[in-house]
């Protein structure tokens, strides 16, 4: 073990198991987490880490072990594939999960037990616009079949994760078969045998390559009527069509993959974290103090403050993405008993919250890169391959910008009920108070107080103080003469800078109320400790509208910064032992830098030699190209 890793670990001051306990939601999730990784992945003798042949194998091994949990298979998944992407992800995340939520009884049974499918939604001309979406579906009663149809081609499916080029079941969104509604259909295509088919690659992309994205071109492609998901619409044999309560009821699946992301970007972030946390304690660099050995670079002020606050954040969202999927979970067993009543707000919660946690991890990752200097841009330390795999988040399942303007426009029209004079509910209920808070300049001393529940009221009314300028800004384009869509659109930056304060707001206050909870001193400490990092850090960054809210006073900025000195003095004792509780697995980190006993540069040194370009001493392009060239100068 590195003695400087060994010597971080050293005089913890809190119990890193219960913590490690407290991110996977109690001790025995912690023992079946470990369960699966040491039992039923790396002692698995079938076990072949992370090559293609192991896909099949894997299928087969969590049939044999009888996992069907979703949190399960992922965590059975990230240990065969680490920190990658796998070809069978969006069939996981996507394609079953659409039967299951949009199948009724009859095909569930039929389908869900035997097929591996795709989710073949966005078109080479429309991923964001679906009601822009034009691949047909027209219904033939004489045959009960319809008949798919790609008219243009901007209408080609474009993207579709793991298409397989030998059998295609996959879900696809149809264009409206009445005034705006959307459906969805499982093909049934078999190839080479369907005619009328065009499948094929879409090119190699940024990354993301253990995934094959394709295209589907269709014409007048028949499949049986019994392929459309039926459980909340229906076209009778007679041709008749059954409305769903709700046409958003066919973009469930993005709600649930959207609510999934929230607390991926905590994990992603988590290892980067630990990977660029382990290798700051034990790389030593230049000098501190002349004469004096060259300090580990940890100890600068300036790599904590790259660090320490992403650390910070990595645990909100972990915690953000458990109260998401709760969330989730809640209102779509409500929706699955027919109360739709809390489907807006659980469309705008995801909606932001996935938008406002991957842009900020996607930056996260490249600063910890960078924080590793050269070694960073190596693949042995796993950052570039994280960041490759990630980034595209920030674009599927919802293109940020646009799911931060969902969220604005619930807040839009969250706060015009509340002008009407209705009190609101849930996580919006702050905007009830907007017209009788004092915005004014509050007479504070010039010490700030660091009091966790002053904090998230500060958020709070920084986040209603943007609403209210978002939709002052509307009135004011409408005033102008401006239609409704051009005064919106005239507004949109201050919309999102809006539902950009409401999820930071909704993050710190989820990430307080842990903290509330957790009963263990030594832990609850160190917790407080990174929510008050997470939110000054905040207020550094942002402190305009602080200033603007009339919650911070100009006499206060200095003691913003001088607040988020002593913070970051304060974690520089934990950080090893707060990326020790994520308890990411070596094999799974795929990491030289971070590894868990601090060996870098021997193992970087193993892992250079075992380059293919080092198979030979002398690299066969020599003997092909410069030996003969040699010979005739
Ligand atoms: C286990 C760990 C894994 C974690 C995950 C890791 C990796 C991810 C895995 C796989 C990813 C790989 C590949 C990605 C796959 C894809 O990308 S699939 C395709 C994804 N595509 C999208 O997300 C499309 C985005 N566009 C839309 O969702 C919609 O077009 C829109 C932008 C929401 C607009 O819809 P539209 O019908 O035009 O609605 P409009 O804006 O007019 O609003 C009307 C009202 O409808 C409400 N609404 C909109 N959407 C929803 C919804 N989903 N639920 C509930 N309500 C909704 C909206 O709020 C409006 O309500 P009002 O009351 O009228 O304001
Ligand atoms: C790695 C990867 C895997 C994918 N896998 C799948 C898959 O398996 N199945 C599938 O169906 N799709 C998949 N997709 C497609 C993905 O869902 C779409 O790319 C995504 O929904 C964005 O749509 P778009 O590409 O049309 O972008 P666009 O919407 O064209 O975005 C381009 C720009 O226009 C802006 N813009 C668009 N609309 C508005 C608006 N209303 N207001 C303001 N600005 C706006 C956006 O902010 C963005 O800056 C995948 C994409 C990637 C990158």
């Amino acid at each position: 073990m590195n003695p400087d890793i060994l010597r971080e670990r050293q005089n913890a001051t809190f119990d890193i198991e219960k913590l490690t306990n407290i991110l996977d939601g109690g001790a025995e999730r912690t023992n079946r987490r470990r369960e699966i990784r040491e039992v039923l992945v790396l002692n698995d003798p079938d076990f072949d880490y992370g090559t293609p042949t192991s896909l099949p194998t894997m299928i087969l091994k969590l049939r044999e072990y009888g996992i069907s949990d979703p949190v399960e298979i992922n965590w059975y998944k990230s240990m065969y594939w680490g920190t990658g992407r796998e070809a069978l992800g969006l069939h996981y995340v996507m394609f079953l999960p659409t039967l299951y939520t949009q199948c009724d009884s009859e095909q569930f049974n039929k389908w869900v037990p035997l097929i591996i499918g795709t989710y073949a939604q966005t078109e080479m001309g429309h991923g964001t616009h679906l009601r822009g979406l034009e691949t047909t579906a027209t219904f033939d009663p004489a045959t009960q079949e319809f008949v798919m149809h790609s008219p243009t081609v901007t209408s080609i499916k474009w993207w579709p994760g793991g298409r397989n080029p030998l059998f295609l079941p996959l879900i696809f969104l149809s264009i409206p078969l009445s005034a705006s509604l959307f459906d969805l259909f499982l093909s049934g295509f078999a190839l080479p045998t369907c005619s009328g088919i065009v499948i094929g690659d879409i090119g190699p992309k940024f990354g993301f390559d253990a995934v094959d994205n394709g295209y589907l071109k269709l014409e007048h492609v028949r499949i049986p009527r019994e392929n459309m998901l039926m459980k909340y619409a229906q076209v009778k044999p007679d041709g008749s069509y059954v409305k769903p309560l709700s046409s958003k009821l066919t973009y469930g699946t993005m709600v649930f993959i959207r609510s999934l992301i929230v607390g991926n970007a905590g994990i992603v972030l988590s290892q980067c974290c630990t990977i660029a946390i382990r290798y700051s304690a034990v790389r030593h660099q230049s000098e501190i103090r002349a004469g004096e050995a060259e300090p580990q670079i940890l100890d600068y002020q300036t790599q904590q403050h790259k660090l320490f606050p992403l650390l910070a954040t990595a645990y909100a969202f972990l915690f953000a993405g458990q109260y998401m999927i709760d969330t989730y979970n809640r209102i779509s067993g409500d929706i699955n008993q027919g109360d739709l009543s809390e489907m807006p707000e659980l469309h705008a919660l995801s909606a932001g919250l996935k938008a406002f946690t991957t842009w900020t991890a996607n930056t996260g990752i490249e600063v910890c890169r960078m924080s590793c200097g050269g070694h960073g841009y190596s693949r042995s330390s796993a950052l570039p391959d994280i960041y490759v795999e990630f980034t595209p988040s920030c674009t599927y399942e919802g293109e940020n910008t646009v799911m931060m303007l969902q969220t604005a426009r619930f807040l839009m029209k969250s706060y015009r009920q509340v002008q009407a004079g209705q009190q609101l509910s849930g996580a919006v209920s702050y905007l009830n108070k907007v017209h009788h808070r004092v915005m004014a300049p509050q007479a504070v001393s010039s010490q700030l107080d660091l009091n966790l529940n002053t904090l998230v009221d500060l958020y709070e009314i920084r986040a209603a103080m943007l609403v209210e300028l978002a939709a002052q800004s509307i009135q004011q384009e409408s005033a102008r003469g401006k239609c409704q869509e051009d005064s919106w659109n005239n507004s949109t930056i201050d919309l999102v800078r809006a539902s950009d304060a409401h999820c930071h707001y909704m993050v710190l206050k989820m990430f307080r109320d842990k903290v509330d909870q957790i009963e263990d001193p030594g832990v609850h400490s160190v917790m407080s400790t990174l929510a008050h990092l997470y939110a000054i850090h905040g207020m550094g960054n942002f402190t305009g509208d602080f200033l603007q809210a009339g919650v911070l006073t100009g006499a206060q900025v200095p003691s913003v910064s001088k607040c988020l000195k002593g913070l970051l003095a304060e974690v520089r004792p934990s950080a090893v032992l707060l990326v020790d509780a994520f308890d990411h697995h070596d094999k799974m980190l795929n990491s030289v830098l971070g590894r868990h006993d601090g060996n870098v540069y021997e193992a970087m040194f193993e892992w250079a030699r075992s380059s293919p370009l080092n198979r030979t001493e002398v690299h066969e392009s020599f003997h092909k190209h410069l030996k003969p060239l040699q010979a005739k100068l």
